[in-house]
């Protein structure tokens, strides 16, 4: 017998009423189990509508979601909306217990027929997400971030097999952030768990995510690996997504040094080496935007305007006159 999917959706379209446009148009996916799979798109692309189907807190109008072969039973059919396996876990933190501690808003998901193991457990996920240090502290005393934590608690503390984020990271600050996402994938590695994520941020799905998933108007437009959508995307909405990127007119192009009949040609900010020698100088650097251990330069020339990553801190000042070798680009 063939294998049966993990978490399977097949040709699910999803229209609220009252909208003319679908939020999902007849969408396929596979989700593989112990991954990271990480759902992007633009505002409105119907990434949290996916996720709420997956997960049984909507029911398609057309269409089914299957776990392990079992079709998902929407709101109308289950008393407790969402399937028993799963957890999801959003950037709103409503359900927390504000004015009791965290060790006990985290060991409220457990029943308590046997208290040491219920201890044990409580323990054991507050250390696997950093959080023994704040376990007596009420949630009404934390911040954002460490609220967020608390519910990525109460979430897995059940082992739940499925594990959806919907933006979770936010409301938490890019150094908190970063601690969370390495503890999620720790997580994954240890546990299997299996994680489905929607993010609009291009670092947090790159470093994280197994598989990308781009969704426009509803629509799948492609997946893969989110280093093969980053180096090679078929579409140029996966491109901008991913990247800073340069957009470049076949005219804009031939300034760059590329000769193309596409209709556009992407340059990612990292594939422009500068030079300073004297027979290449026609660009000329409009802002230097400090970005920690890189700079991003803003270069113009003929009114065109590109953006360039330099690594040598303090290299180049506005006014600067500079040439440019593009080492690899995109055309569509
Ligand atoms: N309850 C609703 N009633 C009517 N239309 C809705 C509802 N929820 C979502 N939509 C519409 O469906 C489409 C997809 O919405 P969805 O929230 O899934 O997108 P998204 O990609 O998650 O957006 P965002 O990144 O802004 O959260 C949008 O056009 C949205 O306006």
């Amino acid at each position: 017998m063939a294998d049966v999917p993990f978490l399977q959706a097949v040709s699910v379209s999803k229209i609220y009423p009252g909208v003319t446009q679908s939020g999902v148009k007849d969408i396929s996916i596979e989700i593989q189990p112990g991954k990271i799979t990480a759902i992007i798109g633009e505002s409105g692309s119907g990434k949290s509508t996916l996720l709420r189907m997956l997960y049984g807190l909507l029911s398609p109008n057309e269409g089914n979601v299957y776990f392990k072969g079992e079709r998902i039973w929407g709101p109308e059919e289950k008393l407790i909306p969402g399937h028993n396996e799963m957890k999801m876990v959003t950037q709103h933190t409503d359900d927390l217990n504000l004015f009791a501690r965290v060790w006990d808003n985290v060991a409220a998901m457990l029943p308590s027929t046997n208290v040491k193991l219920k201890e044990e457990k409580t323990e054991a996920v507050l250390t696997q997400l950093n959080m023994m240090q704040m376990a007596y502290k009420r949630v009404a005393d934390l911040s954002g971030g460490e609220k967020q934590r608390v519910a990525i608690a109460r979430a897995i503390i059940t082992r739940p097999q499925v594990l959806f984020l919907d933006e979770p990271f936010n409301q938490v600050d890019t150094s908190f952030r970063e601690g969370l996402q390495h503890d999620i994938r720790q997580i994954v590695r240890e546990s299997g768990i299996t994680v489905v994520m929607v993010s609009h941020d291009p670092a947090e799905v790159l470093s994280m995510a197994d598989e990308l998933v781009v969704i426009r108007n509803g629509e799948i437009v492609e997946a893969g690996p989110p280093k093969e959508l980053y180096q090679t995307p078929q579409q140029l909405y996966t491109a901008e997504l991913l990247s800073n990127c340069n957009v470049l007119s076949p005219d804009e192009a031939t300034l760059c040094g590329i000769s193309t009949d596409t209709e556009f040609v992407v340059v990612y900010p990292e594939w422009i080496r500068l030079s300073s020698s004297p027979d290449s100088l026609q660009w000329t650097v409009r802002e230097v935007l400090f970005k920690g251990f890189y700079e991003d330069l803003l270069l113009e020339y003929e009114d065109v305007i590109i953006r360039v990553v330099n690594g040598e801190n303090g290299r180049f000042k506005p006014g600067d006159n500079i040439g440019i070798k593009v080492k690899k680009y995109l055309e569509y």
